[in-house]
């Protein structure tokens, strides 16, 4: 069984401006211990990094995940404008089951120099909303008319969309 990457495209008018948005959602189960995001490191302008507050190892594949975005970005682009990063520890909701504390996930962020937020996309939608608009909000203040775009059939990168837009990833 292999699951397959989604790409989600959408139009958006934020605070008066126009934006296209070109989301790429990996499938985590596939890249597991791969950290292969050549492609997407290149073209994005920003990260939505998601783990599971239940759960450690997710805790660990994300900070490898930040990591890596990080390097590249100190090796390869060092005067293009820093990538938005946003680090969300969702399932909140679980929190009776909690693995990762609340502080555990500020502090990667703040050594990272990423935002961090904690919700519950299955329990409160509107805290991904939120979520997805400070990402906006902080990509287009850096932005200031730069154009990026994703390069067509390349492979990109975003995390969280089928808890947003409510679509479900096709299996094969
Ligand atoms: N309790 C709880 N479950 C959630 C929440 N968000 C997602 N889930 C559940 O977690 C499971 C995985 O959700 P997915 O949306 O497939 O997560 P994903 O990270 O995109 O998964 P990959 O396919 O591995 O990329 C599903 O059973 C969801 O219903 C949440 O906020 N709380």
């Amino acid at each position: 069984l292999s699951i397959l990457e989604c790409i989600y495209t959408k139009h958006l008018c934020l605070d008066g401006r126009q934006i296209h948005l070109e989301i790429y959602d990996p499938c985590s189960q596939a890249q597991q211990g791969k950290l292969s995001l050549a492609d997407e490191l290149h073209w994005a302008d920003g990260f939505i990094i998601v783990y599971d507050i239940s759960d450690r190892a997710s805790f660990a594949f994300a900070k490898a995940l930040l990591y890596r975005i990080r390097e590249s970005h100190t090796a390869v682009c060092k005067k293009v404008v820093e990538p938005s990063i946003f680090l969300v520890g969702n399932k909140q909701d679980l929190c009776h089951m909690r693995e990762v504390g609340w502080d555990e996930g500020q502090r990667l962020a703040i050594d990272n120099k990423c935002q961090f937020c904690e919700l519950s996309a299955a329990e409160h939608c509107q805290e991904v909303v939120a979520m997805f608009t400070k990402v906006l909000r902080n990509i287009t203040a850096n932005s200031k008319g730069k154009e990026k775009r994703r390069p067509s059939g390349s492979k990109s990168m975003a995390k969280l969309i089928n808890n947003v837009f409510g679509k479900r990833r096709k299996s094969v």
